[in-house]
Formats: structure tokens, C-alpha cells, sequence
């Protein structure tokens, strides 16, 4: 398909720009001002509208197996959510499957069969066996770089310190990027115990037993464990000021450390946990738990200050009669909330219409640092020539209301329901092809594609080398050689 966008204003990360973007053969042949149509072409009229680079959510569980259950939403379903809402490309979590990740892999490629847009992979681990560290750099070599370690969810994807630390050396050695769900799983377990003991089942009972506090000691032990073996670490959903002042401490000590807010923490609280409809306070369960207003606006100004850099969804699409699992036990209560396809309208409108940040910056938070962190950066992330042809055309003056009634995604429910944002995608192009023009999501099942990231990403692991060589004393205990003492006996090979 060739596709000119005429007359619209381009946001890029580091600048926006008036001039015409022409699409051909699945890439950007050009960025400039009154550019021809290639013959053939269709002509999408951007006049008054931003043309961005497609969104990239590095946070999803699309028919995720947790907690007894199969999360309802599917990569076709997902995807249709997703490019209605302008992200074109996501990042979905396998897990290590009967002890092995080559199985996970396996199964995460199956479910990805009717896949529409591209999509790449994390690996989950929650075992460390013999064929563990074998088995990472198999997935590193598959185009997988980046594994995630769970400090929450006890007797299930839980870690220890000790895998964890073996984890992020392996990361290491094989340039991939390690990331964390900050929460204290041994804590949290006890205290769920201690609330139902309390007389308290209901979904409230999931807030109150993951006190913020949780999650900002594992987040700052993740962060420090990391820094001893200087490592870099990837936070998946900080939650609270807590992670974020943890997350704030380690860039203080000079640590490589990237902080993701998600969608659902930008623009709501846990007061619907309390809700008397237990559908409601339901749909809202998500770990770490979304927090009051306080909480929420640390995250916004963190997400304006630099503190956090990305936003993604964590998006684990449950429907009601899955939720209702855990009508009478919290603990049973699938945990996740949605956003794939809510995501750049809600932080347009909480983020960028609020006035905290500008598009360039909003470029930046959902697409071009993503791009960077996970090494696809410029392949996408940017509108420029050569880049993949993944585009949104967003129109600033369409009001509208999000709705279970009106959205793509297979769930009953919507926990963004009856939202007003400013601002609509009214145009998703997909690897160059026409996805969505306001109306319709046009791509056939099973015309996804698996997209490739290499390890050692520059945006993550530049320097590091040279920087560990340079260094001594306390922030590299190891080197660069031992003190040589008075009296010591030369060792015998220099004898
Ligand atoms: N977040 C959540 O509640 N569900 C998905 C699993 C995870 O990311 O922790
Ligand atoms: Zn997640």
C-alpha cells in the first residue's frame, strides 16, 4: 500500500514539524513539506491533526494463564483494541512453561497465531533449573532481550533473592534487560491471611493487603540487588511514590534504571475497590493495586519530571464471570485491569491536555523511549525515512466517550467507562498497511508479525564496559585487583 499523509504536524520525540510523510512498501521513503503521492496512493488529509509515530506498549498479558484461569482477551481481540487506540506494536510477557522457556516460548508463539499488528516477546522466569541460563540465551538468540522476575505472587511466579540475582547476571553476561514487579510477596501473603481473618473478602481486601510501603522495600531491594552486581533494571508498573522515591534513590547512585508508569495509574484510583457493585470494585483488582490520588499524582509528576520514563498498559483482560471467581475471596480474584486501547487517549488527555508535558514528550513516553529500551529504535519509534511505516494521525478537536458500548476489546467491562478525552486517533497505518481509518480495523487475522530485538541495546547497555574497568572502591567492590600487602608472598605463577 502507498499512503500520503498530507498537511499534518509531525511529533517526534525531540521536535514536532509541519510536512507530509509518504508510505511505501511498509516503511517511510519520506518526511518533508508538499511532498507528491506515489502513484496509486491513498491520500489521508492530516490538516490540523499530530502524525506520530504508532504507539509501543511494552506491558501486556494477552491470553495470559494466571491464577487458575486464561485472561479473555486474545492477541486478535487485543490487537484490534490496540490499533484502534493507535499502538501498533506491544511487547506481551511468556512465561517459562513446565520449568523450560523454550516450551514458553513455543506456546506464546502458538497463542500468537491470528495476530494482526507486530509484536515481540519478554520472558517471564520463575525456576531456575540446570538448562535455565542455557535456555536464556537461546530466547536471546530467538530475538528475545529482556527476562522479568516476579518478587509478588508467592507459591506461584514468585522469586527468591538468590534466582533473582542469578537471573540478573545471566541478564548480564548476555546483554538482555532484567525487569521487576516490585511487591513483597512473603509480606503480602500474610497480610491477605490477616484481612480475611479480619472478616474481609471482598476486592477493598486486595488494597488493603498491598500497602504501598510493599511495594516500595521490594522495589528498592530489586534496585539495590541490581546495583551490586551493576546491572540494569526495568520496573514494570510502579504503583506509588514509594517504588518512585526507591526508583529516584537508585538514579541517585548512578544506576542504569527505568521506571514504567501504566495507563490505569495516570487516570484512576482504588476507590472503586470500595464500590457496593462487586463488578466494579472487581475490574479495578490489579497488583500492585492502583492507589489513591496522592499516589496518582506522584506518578503523573514523575512521568513529567524524569523520574519515570515510559507508560505502558500491563493490560490482563479479564471478563466478569472470570472475576467472580473471587466474589467471596480476594486471594482468587484474577488480578489485572486493561488499557491496550485506551492508553494514548488517556494520557493525551490527563498528561498532555493537563498541561505536564508536551506531544514531543508524550512521543517520547509511549513509543520512542520503549523503542530505545528494548533496541527497535529508529526501526520504530520516530517518524523518518527508513523507519517502519507504523503512524498514527491523531485529531486534537474530537471529543469522545469511552465506553464498554464503543470499544474493540473483547471485555464486558471498562474500567475507563464514561471518560471524556480530547483527542482521537482517527488514522493507524501498521507496518504500512491501512489498519484502522476511525471506523473499521481493516488488517485479516494472521497477518501479524513477530518483531526481533537484539541484545546489548546501546540505549542500555552503551558504556558499561568501559565504565566498570574505571571504576574502584565501593561502587565496584570486585576490582580492579587486591591490595598487595607487606609481607604477602608473591602468588607462585609470578614467582
Ligand atoms: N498486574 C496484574 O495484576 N496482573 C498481571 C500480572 C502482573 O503483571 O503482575
Ligand atoms: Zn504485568
Amino acid at each position: 500500500e502507498n499512503i500520503l499523509i498530507k498537511g499534518g504536524t509531525v511529533v517526534n520525540a525531540d521536535r514536532a514539524f509541519k510536512a507530509d510523510v509518504v508510505v511505501k512498501g511498509g516503511l517511510i521513503e519520506a518526511v518533508g513539506p508538499g511532498l507528491k503521492a506515489p502513484k496509486g496512493a491513498k491520500v489521508v488529509d492530516a490538516t490540523g491533526k499530530y502524525v506520530m509515530p504508532g504507539g509501543i506498549d511494552p506491558h501486556t498479558h494477552l491470553e495470559f494463564p494466571f491464577m487458575g484461569q486464561v485472561s479473555n482477551e486474545t492477541f486478535l481481540s487485543g490487537e484490534r483494541a490496540a490499533l484502534a487506540g493507535g499502538t501498533t506494536f506491544h511487547i506481551d510477557f511468556a512465561l517459562q512453561w513446565e520449568g523450560s522457556l523454550k516450551k514458553g516460548l513455543a506456546e506464546w508463539k502458538r497463542k500468537a497465531q491470528r495476530a494482526i499488528s507486530d509484536y515481540g516477546f519478554h520472558m517471564a522466569i520463575n525456576k531456575w533449573t540446570s538448562e535455565t541460563a542455557a535456555e536464556m540465551a537461546e530466547m536471546v538468540r530467538e530475538g528475545i532481550n529482556s527476562f522479568k522476575f516476579f518478587m509478588a505472587y508467592k507459591g506461584a511466579l514468585m522469586v527468591s533473592d538468590e534466582l533473582f540475582l542469578d537471573g540478573l547476571l545471566a541478564c548480564k553476561k548476555l546483554g538482555a534487560l532484567p525487569m521487576v514487579h516490585g511487591e513483597n510477596g512473603d509480606a503480602i501473603a500474610l497480610a491477605q491471611k490477616l484481612t480475611i481473618e479480619k472478616g474481609i473478602t471482598g476486592p477493598e481486601g486486595h488494597s488493603i493487603s498491598r500497602p504501598s510501603y510493599l511495594e516500595g522495600e521490594a522495589t528498592g531491594r530489586a534496585v539495590k540487588l541490581a546495583r551490586l552486581l551493576n546491572v540494569p533494571l526495568y520496573v514494570v508498573h510502579v504503583m506509588s511514590k514509594d517504588a518512585i522515591e526507591a526508583i529516584e534513590e537508585g538514579h541517585r547512585a548512578g544506576q542504569r534504571l527505568w521506571g514504567e508508569a501504566v495507563a490505569g495509574a495516570i487516570s484512576l484510583t482504588d476507590e472503586p475497590c470500595w464500590d457496593p457493585d462487586f463488578k466494579i470494585a472487581a475490574a479495578h483488582v490489579i497488583s500492585p493495586p492502583l492507589r489513591s490520588r496522592e499516589h496518582q499524582t506522584a506518578v503523573k509528576a514523575a512521568l513529567a519530571g524524569g523520574s519515570l520514563q515510559l507508560i505502558g498498559t500491563d493490560h490482563c483482560g479479564w471478563n466478569t464471570t472470570q472475576k467472580a471467581v473471587g466474589r467471596h475471596d480476594f486471594r482468587i480474584l484474577p488480578n489485572g485491569i486493561h488499557g491496550i486501547e485506551e492508553r494514548l487517549h488517556t494520557a493525551w488527555e490527563d498528561l498532555v491536555n493537563a498541561g505536564l508535558i508536551t506531544p514531543p514528550d508524550f512521543v517520547r513516553l509511549t513509543s520512542a523511549e520503549a523503542a530505545k529500551i528494548f533496541n527497535l529504535y529508529p526501526q520504530k519509534g520516530v517518524i523518518a525515512a527508513g523507519s517502519d511505516a507504523d503512524i498514527i494521525v491523531l485529531d486534537p478537536s474530537v471529543t469522545h466517550k469511552i465506553s464498554v458500548a464503543t470499544h474493540h476489546s473483547s471485555l464486558d467491562m471498562n474500567v475507563f467507562e464514561g471518560k471524556t478525552v480530547h483527542g482521537k486517533v482517527t488514522t493507524t497505518i501498521s507496518r504500512g498497511r491501512l489498519a484502522w481509518d476511525g471506523k473499521d480495523i481493516l488488517l485479516e487475522p494472521g497477518s501479524g508479525r513477530y518483531v526481533r530485538m537484539e541484545p546489548f541495546a546501546p540505549h542500555v547497555y552503551g558504556g558499561l564496559d568501559e565504565q566498570e574497568k574505571r571504576w574502584i572502591g565501593e561502587r565496584f567492590p570486585y576490582g580492579p585487583a587486591p591490595v598487595k600487602r607487606v609481607g604477602d608472598k608473591p602468588p607462585r605463577d609470578e614467582l
